[in-house]
């Protein structure tokens, strides 16, 4: 390790056993015959962390993002490899970690405390400033198995920073909670920055890993696939998570008794098919059907989602009091006109297809992600989710 090294990663392996059964484990622990299988869920990892250092981890769903946060916590031991660390590393992990269910949060504070490193007279001296930063009133006497998980966040944050780490560990537990308390939670990040603390941060949202990091590390199926800048990892990722999303092709009806199929559906602005629009200037969503029999008392609608596949706008023809009849077999396209006031990005669409009245009723199609499509705002004035439209500021003096 260099001196301005604070952790130092090098040749870490870890794999998982899974029994088919517990009575394969039983039976491997009585004959010493192996039955189960290997999963290489570590492969191989090196790197290190600079003081004042803040680096994010990215990949999919099961990458080992978070396997390898607890190897460098120590939560998790190793197969091979070494974990070199000359500084305090806590962090929020899985929620509830550390915690006894049956004691109260005030109790829990000791517990925990103790196994992040801090002893009983450093509890004692942080103890109001660890209630005071949790806010959870007189729930502090209760035990922590009646907490809702963001309570249990809440807990958990607050003893992990008052260790004094020099190191601190974000995994996505940062996302529970409500949204006041996570503001919080990330202004406390960003001045532990600005005081030379380091971070390791787990997290699906780019725009908040770009924020807060500076270099990333893109990890596939255990093993680094990429290291380099936060913003050029967070752009191949990017790029990696929308070829690997569903793109419009024919869909094959989910619902055996549905008369309509949707044939396909894109955007089309400035008089041609889009997969990237404009912000704020008018697009059309058209949707091909084909009907086989005359129906009506439907509704077409669609979601537009973010990456984080939350619910950002959506709209259907029910709503928008447009009665949707086929008359006759035959392929229709239904359009929607819409100005995607959003934010740059990636976005999905999800399409349905049912009942006027009630969604879960003569269901024709139902696609969740039918489509992934970004839109970029060329002329950037603003940042964020959404796009609202403005004025430029008017300064007057009193
Ligand atoms: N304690 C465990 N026992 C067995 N398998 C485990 C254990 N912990 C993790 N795994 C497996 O290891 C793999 C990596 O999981 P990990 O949670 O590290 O991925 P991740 O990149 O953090 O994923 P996500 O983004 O979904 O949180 C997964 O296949 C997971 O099922």
């Amino acid at each position: 390790m260099t001196s301005s090294e604070i952790l130092c990663v090098k040749g870490l392996h870890k794999s998982f056993r899974y029994y088919a059964s517990p009575l394969s484990r039983l039976r491997e622990a009585l004959t010493g015959k192996s039955c189960h299988q290997t999963e290489k869920v570590i492969d191989d990892i090196s790197f290190s962390l600079e003081r004042g250092e803040t680096l994010a981890f990215l990949g999919q769903n099961g990458a080992g993002k978070s396997t390898l946060l607890k190897l460098i916590t120590g939560i998790l031991l190793p197969d091979s490899g070494t974990v070199q660390k000359n500084i305090r590393i806590t962090g929020l992990l899985e929620l509830g970690t550390g915690f006894d269910p049956n004691l109260s949060g005030r109790e829990n504070i000791f517990i925990n405390g103790q196994l992040i490193g801090m002893d009983h007279a450093e509890i004692e001296g942080k103890l109001d400033a660890i209630m005071a930063f949790a806010e959870l009133g007189e729930h502090i006497h209760q035990p922590v198995r009646t907490y809702s998980s963001g309570m249990v966040m809440r807990l958990g944050f607050a003893i992990a920073i008052h260790a004094d780490p020099g190191c601190f560990v974000v995994d996505e537990a940062l996302s529970v909670g409500d949204i006041r308390f996570q503001q919080k939670c990330l202004a406390f990040l960003r001045q532990f920055q600005a005081d030379g603390g380091s971070l390791l941060f787990v997290s699906h949202d780019l725009a908040q890993v770009k924020n807060m990091c500076k270099r990333a590390i893109i990890l596939d199926k255990g093993k680094i696939a990429y290291e380099g800048t936060a913003q050029e990892a967070c752009n191949r990722f990017q790029a990696f998570m929308l070829e690997s999303a569903p793109q419009p092709q024919a869909a094959t009806p989910h619902f055996p008794d549905a008369g309509i199929r949707l044939n396909n559906a894109w955007w089309w602005q400035a008089d041609q098919p889009a997969t990237q629009l404009i912000s704020g200037q008018w697009a059309e969503l058209r949707v091909e059907l084909t009907v086989e029999s005359p129906r009506e008392n439907l509704a077409l609608g669609f979601m537009i989602r973010d990456r984080l596949n939350i619910d950002l706008f959506g709209t259907n023809t029910s709503l928008q009091q447009i009665p949707l009849v086929f008359p006759a077999p035959g392929r229709y396209t239904v359009a929607f006109p819409v100005k995607p006031n959003l934010g740059p990005g990636e976005y999905v669409l999800f399409l349905a297809l049912h009942d006027q009245d009630n969604f879960e009723q003569n269901v024709q199609f139902w696609e969740q992600s039918f489509m992934a499509f970004q839109v970029s705002a060329p002329h950037r004035n603003s940042v964020g989710a959404v796009y609202c439209e403005t004025r430029p500021p008017i300064v007057s003096k009193e």
